[in-house]
């Protein structure tokens, strides 16, 4: 037998004469945790205050409702029986707690050390691993099983905790399951529990619930737009802090990955709520082997699904190619290294055919894909959103402490709002974008589409991969204006302005290159204050300002709210702009009735990084954090198992530009460029690509 034999409870061990610290100590928790005692204060305490409650008041009136007639307790003899019975609670102090500690004192020392061991190492094991060779449980175990029955307080004490504790080491409700390491094409089953959750084609969530009565004197959209949006002729506010239009098109990929808003109902989203490229890889399965070459899990040469993308400055799409590439890259990887022969067909093989390796491939490709657009978005976006410098190993990570991603991720109409930076378009390309708007007005004119709803009629750009016959008008007249291919060639792929796909649909390395570069010395425009947005964008604004409307989104204020920042009470408050100042006064008359859009758009900006107004700037981090923090697959799934090792090492970034992988995809996926030309990027561009180069 390992442990000291049963101790009745009846017949104590004599108290040894010396002082005997250990028990010192239990003695002094049993004093002070002595029921009688306590309850005896409290008494004396309510005697007082019941004393005081007596004394009439001096000017005689009772505003208090008498309490009726109750066999139980009510009015302050209620308050102080429950706040007795709470303050119990919280010390935890019960007769089977007080119970336990009278047996914990009549054992024997050695017993005593060993129980207090147990917990002070159940204490401490929260912070660090338990060494289990040191039997403990085994002994706690030996002692209260030699215990009589009269010991059931202190077995009861010692022994739920520990069950608590077991039950706790299993998450609930389970998020993972095995065979579950792979993002569905439509968004569902992230969550596991919830497997609608951000789905395509759901709805949008709302996250303000606002009781702030309607305005029924809202200013008409196009006033809004003139007076408080738009960019007046020949003005244009360069970035105060050098930020580049590069940093606005990874925002645009990434608005393009989470909002779609669905022109026939703008409560719907058609694309998912997760940080999954959906624009590169398709909203459905459908989708995603209409881009795929469907062996050796490998996209069709540059190849992308979402065609909104192409009327954007061509250096969005060139972005997009990067992320294409960076996955022909991988998969081509992947079947190179063969980690333990995991993309093996055949008899005795892991995979049985053909088709199985390309899906495969295909899925743990697209995996790995995802990670390294995580660790842009961490590594560069994010950082140089907040301002924090290129050389610092800072990083804002939302991943350093775990979470349970229970819930999934679902954007919102207040996060599609926060998302409209159209105000940080640059100069050439806010020239470019007056000729493409242009083309589409004209297009929509000539289709005599019915407008639904007011503003830019979307169902010009298509819808999935069905429907695509107006869109595939748009593109003729894009292809004769900007890009002037062949029908061969726009038969390999979706074209980018001033770029040609060659005889295997890639386009040439340097035009990519060159678009992107475009994109890095051009500066963007400041962001806030109010009239930045340039004119050609007035149908889309419009749009933008009629669907949040619609949508009943909540004003301004109440976001600020809920966002628990205070309210901003002026129209001096609003705008650093005395012209903007006075149109919010004429158009709202108070600040509580501007509208979440406009306020967005108009309000003061932050002083470092992208400088977005302040709002906006505070929104955009709950709503990267909540994505992140909310994906099954970038919190549970981005591991070795999955990715391979190879893999996993390749998203974690270079150790030498600290852990990030932008640097690396730009100078690895353009073999053709010299590095000596004028697209390629230099190792100093490399550092700081959302920042335009230094002037010399
Ligand atoms: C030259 C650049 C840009 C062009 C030509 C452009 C064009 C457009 C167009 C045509 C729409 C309306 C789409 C529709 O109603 O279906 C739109 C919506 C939108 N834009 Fe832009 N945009 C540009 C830049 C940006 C930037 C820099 C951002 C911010 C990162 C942005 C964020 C958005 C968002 C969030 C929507 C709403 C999307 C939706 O609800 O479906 N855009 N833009
Ligand atoms: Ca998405």
């Amino acid at each position: 037998m390992l442990g000291p034999s049963p101790v009745p409870k009846q017949q104590p061990q004599p108290q040894p004469q010396e002082p005997n610290s250990v028990k010192d100590y239990l003695n002094m928790i049993k004093h002070d945790m002595e029921e009688e005692d306590l309850l005896k204060s409290f008494k004396a305490i309510t005697n007082q205050m019941q004393q005081k409650k007596q004394a009439p008041k001096a000017n005689g009136t009772r505003s208090v409702v008498a309490p009726s007639p109750s066999s139980a307790p009510t009015g302050s003899k209620w308050t102080l029986d429950a706040l007795a019975e709470n303050i119990k609670a919280a010390l935890h102090i019960n007769s089977v707690n007080t119970g336990a500690i009278k047996d914990i004192v009549s054992l024997p020392f050695k017993d005593q050390f060993v129980l207090l061991g147990a917990i002070t190492e159940r204490l401490l094991s929260k912070n660090a691993p338990t060494n289990d060779r040191n039997n403990t449980f085994e002994t706690v175990m030996n002692i209260l099983g030699n215990l009589g029955p009269e010991y059931s307080d202190l077995v009861y004490i010692v022994t739920q905790p520990l069950i608590a504790a077991f039950y706790d080491d299993i998450h609930k409700p389970y998020i993972n399951y095995v065979g579950n390491q792979f993002r569905t094409a439509d968004g569902s089953y992230n969550s596991v529990v919830f497997p609608g959750v951000g789905k395509a084609g759901s709805n949008y969530t709302r996250s303000v619930t606002s009781t702030s009565n309607n305005n029924t004197n809202l200013p008409s959209p196009k006033d809004v737009f003139d007076k408080l949006l738009k960019r007046p002729d020949g003005v244009f506010e360069e970035h105060k802090g050098g930020i580049n239009m590069m940093l606005l098109y990874l925002a645009i990929i990434i608005t393009h990955d989470l909002f779609y808003t669905d022109s026939s109902d703008p409560m719907r989203n058609l694309t998912t709520s997760y940080l999954d490229l959906s624009s590169l890889y398709g909203y459905n399965r459908a989708d995603q082997e209409s881009v795929r070459q469907m062996e050796y899990g490998l996209l069709k040469p540059d190849q992308w699904f979402d065609k909104r993308l192409v009327i954007q400055p061509a250096g969005v799409a060139g972005l997009i190619v990067v992320f294409s590439r960076n996955h022909n890259y991988i998969a081509k990887k992947l079947l190179e290294i063969n980690e333990n022969e995991r993309f093996s067909y055949g008899p005795g093989k892991r995979l049985r055919t053909k088709e199985e390796q390309d899906e495969r491939l295909f899925q743990t490709a697209r995996l790995i894909n995802n990670g390294c657009y995580a660790n842009v978005i961490i590594h560069d976006y994010i950082r140089t959103i907040i301002g924090t410098s290129a050389d610092s190993d800072f990083v804002l990570d939302p991943f350093a402490t775990p979470s349970d991603p229970i819930y999934g991720n679902a954007v919102s109409i207040e996060f599609n709002a926060i998302y409209r930076w159209h105000a940080a378009i640059g100069k050439e390309d806010s020239e470019w974008l007056t000729q493409v708007m242009d083309l589409l007005m004209a297009k929509m004119q000539a289709s005599r589409q019915e407008e639904r709803h007011p503003g830019l009629d979307r169902s010009l750009i298509n819808k999935g991969a069905q429907n695509v016959s107006i869109f595939d008008q748009l593109l003729e007249g894009f292809n004769e204006y900007f890009v002037k291919a062949s029908p061969e060639e726009l038969a390999r792929g979706l074209p980018i302005a001033s770029a040609h796909r060659g005889e295997d649909g890639s386009f040439a390395d340097t035009d990519i290159l060159r678009v992107l570069k475009n994109g890095y010395k051009q500066p963007a425009s400041e962001i806030g204050n109010g009239r930045n947005t340039p004119a050609a964008l007035e149908h889309v604004e419009i749009a933008g300002i009629n669907q949040a409307r619609i949508l009943d989104t909540c004003y301004f204020n109440d976001f600020r709210r809920f966002l628990k920042l205070t309210t901003l009470d002026t129209f001096e408050d609003f705008s650093e702009k005395k012209e903007v100042q006075d149109a919010l006064r004429e158009l709202y008359g108070h600040p509580d009735n501007v509208e979440l859009y406009a306020g967005l758009m108009v309000e003061r900006t932050k002083q470092t990084g992208l400088r977005l107004p302040y709002t906006m700037g505070r929104a955009i981090l709950s709503d990267a954090v909540n994505l992140l923090r909310n994906d099954r697959i970038l919190t549970k799934e981005l591991t070795p198992a999955n990715l391979t090792n190879w893999g996993y090492q390749y998203t974690r970034g270079d150790p030498k530009s600290n852990n990030r992988i932008f640097p690396t995809l730009l100078s690895n996926l353009f073999p053709g460029v010299h590095p000596d030309s004028d697209e390629a990027f230099t190792a100093e561009q490399l550092k700081t690509l959302f920042n335009v180069p230094k002037k010399s």
